[in-house]
């Protein structure tokens, strides 16, 4: 059994660092999940996102816990597969496959190589299968674990709960769906409070004011985070029975959606 530690263990992921908004842009284009942003990617969700870490390797942990044997896992917004990679630590089931969704054509060609070179190194693995597709139209197989890891906040607003609904119907019994988020909040004290305090840590990691203002205005057209209260009445009006949030630090947070 290979002895996997941390993030992406195993094979090496890109190390260059983030320095997209370094330098002042006459215009900011709106984010998009480009070959730019594939070189950098796992500085910038690192630098970024407060807790990302402990939540993409406690992902795996709670995946342990829900998968079903002989079942699908999905990775939905699988970026470079960092989730996928913690599924594949931890799941131990019998007879479970991930497949890993992208719509990023840059994503999922570097997330291939990745995982290919992590299939060359160890046989035991859960077998992968990563797919450049649109997660609203996706034909979904019966699953016992769903991840939706910081992806459903690039979904468009009116088309979250239909995609919910999807998941929720071909999710098995047992099997949960996993859903992390950068959460707004209704009280605008506790939202500016918690905005500062991310604007903190963002800083505490090396990004300048320039870096922040700037790829806060390339996110604010793409990226369009609900409140815990909207994802909870979502989560139930999609059919799930039980909300139970299980991780939160600052502004981000991750949910366990019981069906
Ligand atoms: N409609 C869509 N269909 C498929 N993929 C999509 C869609 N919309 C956006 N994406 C993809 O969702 C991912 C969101 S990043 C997820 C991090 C990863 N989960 C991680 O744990 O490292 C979050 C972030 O960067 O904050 C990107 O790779 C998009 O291409
Ligand atoms: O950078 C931010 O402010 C975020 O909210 C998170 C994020 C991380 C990576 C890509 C896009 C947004």
């Amino acid at each position: 059994m290979p002895a996997f530690s941390t993030y992406a263990a195993g094979t090496a992921v890109s190390k260059e660092p983030d320095r997209l908004f370094a330098q002042p842009l006459a215009q900011v284009p709106d984010f998009a999940f480009n070959e730019d942003v594939v070189r950098v990617f796992p500085d910038m969700i690192k630098r970024s996102v407060p807790g990302y870490p402990t939540i993409v390797e406690n992902l795996g942990v709670l995946a342990a816990q829900f998968a079903q044997p002989n079942s699908v896992l999905y990775d939905l917004g699988s970026s470079l597969g960092a989730v996928t990679q913690a599924l594949r630590r931890h799941v131990r089931t019998d007879g479970c496959r991930v497949i890993a969704v992208d719509n990023s054509a840059a994503m999922v060609e570097r997330c291939r190589e990745y995982l290919n070179g992590q299939d060359s190194m160890f046989q035991e693995l859960l077998p992968v299968e990563v797919i450049e597709g649109d997660i609203l139209a996706l034909d979904f197989q019966p699953a016992s674990v769903v991840a939706l890891n910081f992806t459903l906040q690039f979904i468009a607003p009116e088309h979250r709960t239909a995609l919910l609904s999807r998941i929720r119907q071909s999710l098995l019994p047992g099997g949960a769906l996993i859903l992390s988020e950068k959460l707004r909040f209704n009280d605008p004290e506790e939202h500016a409070l918690l905005t500062d305090l991310h604007i903190a840590f963002k800083r505490a990691n090396g990004y300048s004011e320039l870096e922040i203002a700037q790829k806060r205005s390339a996110i604010e057209n793409v990226m369009k985070p609900d409140s815990l209260e909207e994802h909870r009445e979502r989560l139930l009006a999609a059919g799930f029975s039980k909300v139970v949030p299980w991780f939160q630090c600052l502004n981000f947070a991750s949910l366990i959606a019981l069906p």
